[in-house]
C-alpha cells in the first residue's frame, strides 16, 4: 500500500503526512498518508461536477453494474482490507469479516433496487385536452440525482458506515458523484476502498469525478468540503458536536443545502411487566450481550432500560450486573473515544443520584472500554437530562420507575432516537398499546423482543429518527429508502417525446414502472 489517496483517476501525494494509530497499543502505523489540501478539496469537487449531467443520466442498469463492480473489487481485497481495518480500528476479525459482507451486499442490494426502477418514482398525467372547463396539461414526474455528494466516512464501521458505506452506495445509486472525506482513524483501510472504486469507475468506463476520496487529521478538510459550492447534500455519522457543525456549515453557505447527519441515541429498552415476570433472567443476559458488543460502540448501543421498579425488575438487575462484572474490557476506536467514554461513566458514576452496579474486568493496555452499569430512578432520571445523554460505549443505566405513568413521563424526556425496543409478552399488550404513539414520536425504529444492535439492510429498514438521532427525520441512512435522501423531483409538462428523458418518454424504453394520474 502506498500513502496516496484517489481523486479522479490520480493517485494524489504530498509532503503533509500522516499516521494512522493501532488503538490496540497506540503504536503509530506505516505507511504514512498523503494528507489532502483544500486545493484537492476543490479539484475533486470540480470534477465531481464536470462528472454529474453524465453520471446521473447513466441508465439504471450501468450503475447497478458499476455497483456490482465496486463490490467484486473489494472482495478481491478482503484479505489485506480485513487486516488493515483490524489493525486500524481494535475491531476483532469476525466482526470486520461481517461488516466486509454488509459493505458489498448493501451494494448489490442497490443495484437490484435500481433494476426494479421504484425509485425514480414516474408518475404520468396523460394530456385531457377535452377537460372542461379547462384542458389539463401532459405532465410526467421523474426523480433525479440532486448533484455531487460529499460523504463523511463514520469512526466505528470503517466500511460499512465508511468510504463504499451506505451513504456512499445510496447516492452513487441515485447518481450523485461522491466526495468522500475519510475518517482519519481509519486512513489505510480508506485508501484501499477508495482505489477499489477508483477502479470501478475506470472498468465502467464512468467519468472520472463520480468518485473521490480526501482525507487528513483536521476538521477544516471536511469543513471546505461542505462549504464547496458544487456539493448539493452531505451525509455523515458521527458525534453530534461534528454533526451539528456541519449542519451549521451548511445552512451558511450561499445555497443551503440538506446535511443527513446521523448523531447520537440511547436507544431505550422498555420492559414491560408479564415479560419481565416471564424471563427477566434471560432478558438481563442478552441486555448485556447487546450492550457490549463491540465494546459498545454502536449507535443503537442499548443505553437506557427503563422499567416498573419491584422483584422482577430486580432479578434482571441481578442478572445483567452479574453477566456484566465478567465482560473483558475491549479496546476501543480511538484513544479520543476511549478518553471521553472514561469520560462519561465518571460523570454518571460521580452523580448523586445514579448507583454503579457493576463494572466489567479490568485489563493491562492501551484503550481498553470497560463496561459499565448504573440505575437510577424515574424521578431522577426525569429531574435531569444529562441523565439521558449518549455515553458512546458500553455504558447502560437502569432507570426504575413507580408505574407506567412513570414510564411514560421517562419516554417524554428522552430526545429523539434511531431505536426504541419493547420487551413484551401477550399479557403486556395493553399497556404497551398506550405507549405505542409517544414511541412513534421519538424513534425512527420500533421493535418487540430483540435488541437494537445489529441493522438489517432491506428495504423497509428505517436507520434515522427524530434529532438527535439525526438532522433530518424524514428518511433513514440505511436500506434501499436511503436513495431517497439523494434524489429530487422534476415535473416535464407538456415536452415534445423528443426532448423528454428516457424514464419518462411514452414508451418507456427503460420500463420503469409508473403511476398513471
Ligand atoms: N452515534 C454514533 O453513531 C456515533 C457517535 N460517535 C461519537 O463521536 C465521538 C467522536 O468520534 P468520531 O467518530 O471521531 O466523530 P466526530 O464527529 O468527531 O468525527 C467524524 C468526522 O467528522 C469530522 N468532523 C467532526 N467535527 C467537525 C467539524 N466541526 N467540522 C468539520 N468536520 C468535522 C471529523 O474530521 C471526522 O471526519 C465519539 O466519542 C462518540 O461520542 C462516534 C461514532 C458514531
Ligand atoms: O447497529 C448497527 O448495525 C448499525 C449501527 C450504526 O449505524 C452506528 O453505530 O453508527
Amino acid at each position: 500500500m502506498d500513502g496516496t489517496f484517489p481523486i479522479g483517476a490520480r493517485a494524489v501525494d504530498s509532503d503533509v503526512t500522516f499516521l494512522a494509530i493501532d488503538p490496540s497499543t497506540d503504536a503509530k502505523i506505516e505507511p504514512a498518508f498523503a494528507v489532502s489540501s483544500e486545493e484537492d478539496v476543490a479539484e475533486a469537487c470540480k470534477l465531481a461536477e464536470a462528472a454529474f449531467d453524465t453520471f446521473r443520466e447513466t441508465d439504471p442498469e450501468t450503475r447497478a453494474k458499476f455497483l456490482e463492480t465496486i463490490a467484486d473489487e473489494i472482495e478481491a481485497i478482503h484479505e489485506p482490507l480485513v487486516a488493515r481495518a483490524i489493525q486500524e480500528s481494535g475491531l476483532p476479525r469476525p466482526r470486520l469479516e461481517g461488516e466486509r459482507g454488509r459493505t458489498t451486499g448493501q451494494l448489490r442490494l442497490f443495484a437490484k433496487h435500481l433494476r426494479a426502477g421504484t425509485w425514480a418514482s414516474v408518475i404520468i398525467d396523460e394530456a385531457q385536452p377535452d377537460r372542461k372547463p379547462a384542458p389539463r396539461a401532459d405532465l410526467r414526474q421523474r426523480r433525479i440525482a440532486v448533484g455531487p455528494v460529499a460523504v463523511f466516512g463514520a469512526s466505528n464501521f470503517p466500511l460499512a458506515f465508511s468510504v463504499a458505506g451506505g451513504d456512499t452506495a445510496s447516492a452513487l445509486a441515485a447518481g450523485c458523484p461522491v466526495v468522500v472525506k475519510g475518517h482519519p482513524a481509519h486512513p489505510g483501510t480508506s485508501v484501499m476502498v477508495g482505489k477499489a472504486i477508483q477502479a470501478a469507475v475506470a472498468k465502467c468506463g464512468l467519468p472520472e469525478g463520480v468518485f473521490s476520496l480526501v482525507q487528513g487529521p483536521a476538521n477544516e478538510l471536511g469543513a471546505a468540503l461542505v462549504k464547496d459550492a458544487r456539493i448539493k447534500a452531505v451525509g455523515f455519522t458521527g458525534s453530534r458536536g461534528g454533526g451539528l457543525a456541519l449542519v451549521a456549515l451548511a445552512a451558511a453557505r450561499a445555497e443551503p443545502i440538506p446535511v443527513y447527519a446521523e448523531m447520537s441515541s440511547v436507544n431505550p429498552v422498555i420492559l414491560f411487566p408479564a415479560a419481565l415476570a416471564a424471563r427477566g433472567e434471560a432478558l438481563g443476559k442478552a441486555y448485556v450481550g447487546s450492550l457490549t458488543m463491540g465494546s459498545g460502540q454502536f449507535c443503537t448501543n442499548p443505553g437506557i432500560v427503563v422499567a416498573v421498579d419491584g422483584p422482577d425488575l430486580d432479578t434482571f438487575v441481578e442478572a445483567a450486573a452479574a453477566a456484566l462484572g465478567e465482560a473483558a474490557p475491549q479496546v476501543m476506536l480511538t484513544p479520543g473515544i476511549h478518553a471521553s467514554y472514561d469520560k462519561g461513566v465518571a460523570a454518571l458514576a460521580g452523580h448523586d443520584a445514579v448507583e454503579t452496579l457493576a463494572r466489567g474486568t479490568e485489563a493491562e493496555g492501551a484503550n481498553r472500554g470497560r463496561a459499565a452499569l448504573f440505575s437510577t430512578t424515574g424521578k431522577a432520571f426525569v429531574a435531569d437530562p444529562a441523565l439521558s445523554h449518549e455515553v458512546f460505549g458500553a455504558a447502560s443505566i437502569i432507570v426504575r420507575c413507580a408505574d407506567l405513568a412513570e414510564v411514560r413521563q421517562v419516554l417524554e424526556q428522552v430526545e429523539g432516537q434511531l431505536t426504541i425496543t419493547l420487551q413484551i409478552d401477550e399479557g403486556d399488550y395493553a399497556d404497551a398499546a398506550t405507549l405505542v404513539p409517544v414511541l412513534e414520536r421519538k424513534a425512527g425504529r420500533i421493535l418487540a423482543n430483540g435488541w437494537p444492535t445489529g441493522v438489517e439492510v432491506a428495504p423497509a429498514m428505517v436507520h434515522g429518527g427524530p434529532f438527535p438521532a439525526t438532522s433530518d427525520p424524514r428518511t433513514t441512512s440505511v436500506g434501499t429508502a436511503a436513495i431517497e435522501r439523494f434524489l429530487r423531483p422534476v415535473c416535464y409538462q407538456d415536452l415534445p417525446d423528443a426532448l423528454l428523458p428516457k424514464a419518462v418518454k411514452h414508451d418507456n424504453p427503460l420500463g420503469l414502472p409508473r403511476t398513471e394520474g
